[in-house]
């Protein structure tokens, strides 16, 4: 039998739905996602840790969940909002419905629920926080926030590696997806995902040809305690930053970061290249930014630009090998426009990163 639940909202909203999922409650930063589909690597995307999905596309899970597409062992989001779910998923390696899949990991969720008036609602209110549960008289003594600390709750707990035969790549798993590992691995990097903690000596000792700093959860400025220490080191070896990492790494030459009004998730946002005026359809997921304005322009370019926003997409280093995108060149979901980003990256590995051992 239908059970019902509630989304208690910060704006004071209460929203009724069907529960789905696993019983627990749950709380979180309520963002909108608008793809018509990739909901199995939205689910397992580390960088969904501490927030509330809502999915616009009205029908999730027509496809199932399979064994191939998860981005992470686990999905990290606190929970989903979905007008349709599909229980009777139609396709060749669909294993489980979005209820079994949410139910096996402990994650709730409400369905039933007009998710574009509520990504109106979010993005009137701009930052919103939603607690999902059975019991509607919660909503009197709770006090919303922002949920903190989910890099190290997502983060690997030891370093992993991965054998190739070109150049060594050290990953700062800040909450890495494994399409970011897959894209190196297909170009036969050597690859070891170490801590996001793992302090830049160590790193040092294992002698990387290039850095690659990963997506991850929350607010960049959480981590700007552990950035002085690499500077130099970045400034040593050919970096890439993704996502988090191109926040973080723009934070660690002096920009600054700061909120987007209600975030970029989904599969088709328009990036230009400005060096050849090319416009790359892209997949993207984040609630911060760099600020242009605060970029060091004696030392970095804009690279990328978004076209819908005008916010920075890319930065590059006008002397040194470091290149950083807010997008997702590993796509997983989304369009594989940008993938050359990683071609681009491990050529600097090959040719200037591993002289430094010649
Ligand atoms: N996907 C990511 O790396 C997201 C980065 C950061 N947590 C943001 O929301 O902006």
């Amino acid at each position: 039998m239908a059970v019902k639940g509630y989304l208690v909202l910060s704006t004071g909203d209460v929203i009724e739905g069907t529960w789905i999922g696993a019983t627990a409650e749950a709380e979180g930063e309520l963002v909108f996602n608008t793809g018509m589909t990739g909901y199995q690597e939205v689910l397992t995307d580390p960088s969904y840790a501490g927030q509330i999905v809502t999915f616009t596309y009205p029908l999730i899970g027509n496809y199932g969940f399979n064994a191939q597409d998860d981005e992470s062992a686990r999905p990290a989001l606190a929970g989903v909002l979905v007008q349709t779910p599909c229980d009777a998923p139609s396709h060749f390696r669909a294993a489980e419905t979005l209820h079994e899949r949410l139910a096996r990991f402990g994650i709730p969720g409400l369905c039933g629920v007009d998710t574009r008036a509520l990504t109106r609602l979010i993005r009137r209110h701009r930052a919103v926080f939603g607690m999902l549960t059975r019991d509607p008289a919660r909503a009197k003594d709770w006090r919303p926030g922002p949920v903190r600390g989910t890099v190290a709750r997502v983060s690997r707990k030891a370093p992993t590696t991965w054998a190739g035969d070109g150049p060594h790549v050290v990953v700062l798993d800040f909450g890495v997806k494994a399409s970011i590992i897959e894209a190196l691995r297909a170009r036969g990097c050597r690859v070891t995902a170490v801590p996001y903690d793992t302090p830049p000596e160590e790193v040092l000792a294992l002698r990387p040809d290039g850095l690659l700093f990963s997506n991850g959860p929350g607010d960049p400025k959480e981590l700007l305690p552990l950035l002085p220490a690499w500077r130099p080191v970045v400034e040593r070896i050919p970096t890439m930053g993704i996502c988090l990492g191109h926040q973080l790494i723009a934070l660690m030459f002096g920009a600054d970061t700061e909120r987007l009004p209600y975030g970029h998730r989904g599969n088709n946002h328009p990036v230009k290249e400005l060096a050849t005026g090319r416009v790359w359809i892209t997949a993207q997921n984040h609630g911060y930014v760099v600020r242009e304005e605060s970029v060091p322009r004696g030392e970095f370019v804009i690279s990328h630009r978004n076209v819908n926003d005008g916010s920075v997409e890319g930065l590059v280093h006008r002397r040194l090998p470091i290149l950083t995108v807010q997008f997702h060149p590993e796509a997983h979901p989304g369009p594989a426009d940008s993938s050359v980003l990683f071609d681009r990256f491990v050529e600097l590995c090959q040719t200037v990163g591993a002289k430094r051992y010649a």
